[in-house]
């Protein structure tokens, strides 16, 4: 998991099909999509994972879907992301078992402790700022918030994987990674570029340069 710290997850656009977007991040360098298809309803969530995962086998990418944990069993992805509303992780851990990725959302402490003890292998924290890619948004964290959560956690000796999400441009990431989370998720940055490939690579260039390791 600490290998992987960029992660694109798709958003419904007029420009791209789901498929399409996840080539260009893939294209880009990216190894690690999400498939997020906000309501779809299951048997299309199900025909574009198929083809999704597919592309990622063959760019040797990690593949996970947010939400369906029951399709990620079918199919064989490689994990699933779970929020809030989602079914809780604990349930799901018995689901999959321990060879699949399960990420969590988080937007304060608590939220992290309960998906770490329940089994999360890498949290979702955010969001950074405001974004229209997801609805409901938790209270904006700013660089302040992650340094306040990342220091909690640091305090009591959490070492889950977090990756930042929510509103994070290209720019953003050198002072979000220099927080001390893991790595960055993000959609709309990609999908609004004129050239979504170039900037998932500009993107790849800036966390590994500010690699904190
Ligand atoms: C990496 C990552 N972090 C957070 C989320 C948000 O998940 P959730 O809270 O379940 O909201 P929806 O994405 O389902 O709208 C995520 N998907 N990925
Ligand atoms: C899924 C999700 N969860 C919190 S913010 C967000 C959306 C991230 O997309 P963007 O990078 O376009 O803000
Ligand atoms: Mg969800």
């Amino acid at each position: 998991m600490n290998a992987i710290k960029f992660q694109f997850i798709t958003h419904f656009t007029e420009r791209y099909s789901y498929f399409d977007s996840a080539r260009l991040a893939l294209e880009g360098g990216c190894r690690w999509i999400q498939l997020r298809m906000k309501d779809a309803p299951a048997e299309v969530v199900e025909a574009e994972a198929v083809r999704i995962m597919q592309l990622c086998k063959e760019y040797g990418a990690t593949f996970i879907i947010d939400d369906h944990v029951e399709l990620v069993k079918k199919l064989g992805a490689d994990g699933v992301h779970l929020g809030k509303n989602d079914m809780p992780i604990a349930n799901a851990r018995k689901i999959l078992g321990k060879n699949f990725i399960i990420g969590g959302t988080a937007n304060t402490f608590d939220d992290v402790c309960m998906h770490v003890n329940s089994g999360a292998d890498y949290i979702g924290m955010g969001p950074f700022r405001y974004t229209t890619t997801k609805k409901n948004l938790s209270p904006v964290l700013g660089l302040q918030g992650y340094k306040g959560i990342l220091g909690q956690m640091a305090a009591k000796g959490i070492s889950v994987p977090v990756v930042a999400i929510g509103g994070i441009t290209a720019d953003d990431i050198e002072d979000v990674m220099q927080t001390g989370v893991s790595g960055i998720a993000l959609s709309g940055t990609i999908l609004r570029a004129t050239d979504p490939v170039s900037e998932t690579r500009q993107i790849l260039q800036k966390i590994d340069n500010s690699n904190t390791y």
